[in-house]
C-alpha cells in the first residue's frame, strides 16, 4: 500500500467556513471558530492521520485585501504558507453570492505552483439547486484540480473531501506521531481561547482591536493540581475598555468564565484565569507593537 502524507491549507475569504472545515476533518475542536470575521491569527495545524495518509492541515486567516498594516502581515502569512503546502483547498461558501473577494483570491492562487481544490463550503446551508448554480459559478472562477461541495456542520462529504485531499500528497512517512492532532503550542492556543471570549458579543470592528499575551502559565505553589494563568488583554483605545471590561467588570467576569472553561478543557486540569487589560494605542499600525504582540 501507498502511504502519502504532506500539508495542506484553507483559503477563502473571512467566515468561508475554514475553521470549522479543519475541525470537522480532525475530529476535535482545535481552531477558534467564530461568526465574527479574521478571528483565526495563527497558523494552527490540525493533523488527520488515517491508515493511507497523513494531512496536516494548516489554517491560514481570510486571505483579503491589506487595509492596515496588520492586513498586510496576515496576507505574508497566507502566501508564505501557500507557497510550502502541497495542496491548497479553495472555500466558497454555498449560501452567499461569488464575488470579487472570491475572484481576487482565485486570480491569487493561479499564480502559485500547489494544485488547488475548490470546495463549496456550507452546503446545508443552501438548496440543492443553489448548490448546483455555486458549483458552476465557482468552476468559473479558475483551473481547479477538483471541485467538492461539502458541510461541515452536517458532515456531509467530509470524508470524500479528505481522499481528494489525500489523492494531491506526495508518497511519504508519517511526519508525526499517530496521536497528535496539532502542534500549535499550548500558549497560542489558551490565547486563542481568551481572545474568542473576549470577542464573544461584542460589535463593530472589534475583532481588529483585541490581541491577547500570555504573561506566565504555572502551576500553583501549594497546590499543583491548579494551573494559574496571567494574560493580558490588548486594546487600541482606552474607549474599548468599557467595552471590554463591562458595568463593575461583569464582561471581564464573563469572558473570564468562558475562558477559564476552555483552557481547563485544553490542559485538563483546574485553572485560575487572571486577566489583564491594557491600552495599546495603535498597535495595529505600529511594527514593533505587533512584533512585541507576536504578528
Ligand atoms: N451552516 C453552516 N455553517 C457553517 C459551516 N461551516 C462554518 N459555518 C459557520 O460559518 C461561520 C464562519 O466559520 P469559520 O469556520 O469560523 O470561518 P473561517 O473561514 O475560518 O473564518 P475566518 O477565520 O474569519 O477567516 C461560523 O459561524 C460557522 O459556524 C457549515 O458547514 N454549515
Amino acid at each position: 500500500m501507498v502511504f502519502r502524507s504532506g500539508f495542506a491549507c484553507f483559503v477563502g475569504r473571512p467566515n468561508a467556513g475554514k475553521s470549522t472545515l479543519t475541525n470537522a476533518l480532525v475530529g476535535s475542536k482545535i481552531v477558534i471558530t467564530s461568526a465574527k470575521p479574521q478571528t483565526t491569527r495563527h497558523a494552527v495545524r490540525g493533523i488527520v492521520t488515517r491508515a493511507d495518509a497523513q494531512l496536516i492541515l494548516v489554517d491560514t486567516p481570510g486571505l483579503h485585501r491589506p487595509r492596515t498594516l496588520l492586513g498586510e502581515r496576515l496576507n505574508d502569512i497566507v502566501r508564505t504558507t501557500l507557497a510550502e503546502v502541497d495542496v491548497i483547498g479553495f472555500c466558497v461558501p454555498a449560501d452567499e453570492k461569488v464575488g470579487p473577494g472570491d475572484r481576487f483570491i482565485a486570480a491569487e492562487l493561479a499564480a502559485l505552483r500547489a494544485p488547488v481544490v475548490a470546495i463549496v463550503t456550507k452546503t446545508d446551508s443552501a438548496s440543492r439547486k443553489q448548490v448546483a448554480e455555486q458549483l458552476i459559478a465557482v468552476s468559473r472562477l479558475g483551473e481547479f484540480a477538483d471541485i467538492v461541495p461539502v458541510s461541515a456542520v452536517a458532515g456531509e462529504q467530509v470524508g470524500v473531501l479528505a481522499d481528494v485531499l489525500v489523492g494531491h500528497l506526495p508518497e511519504g512517512p508519517l511526519l508525526y506521531p499517530e496521536d497528535v492532532q496539532t502542534d500549535n503550542d499550548t500558549e497560542t492556543r489558551i490565547a486563542e481561547l481568551i481572545r474568542e471570549a473576549a470577542l464573544e458579543g461584542v460589535r463593530d470592528e472589534l475583532p481588529h482591536s483585541i490581541a491577547v499575551t500570555i504573561d506566565e502559565i504555572r502551576l500553583r505553589e501549594n497546590n499543583p493540581g491548579i494551573t494559574e494563568v496571567f494574560a493580558t488583554i490588548h486594546l487600541e483605545r482606552s474607549s474599548q475598555k468599557g467595552i471590554v471590561i463591562g458595568h463593575k467588570g461583569s464582561r471581564l467576569k464573563a469572558i473570564g468564565t468562558t475562558a477559564r472553561a476552555g483552557i481547563g478543557e485544553l490542559l485538563d486540569t483546574r485553572v485560575h484565569l487572571d486577566l489583564h487589560v491594557a491600552v495599546e494605542a495603535d498597535w495595529q499600525r505600529d511594527p514593533k507593537k505587533l512584533d512585541r504582540l507576536g504578528f
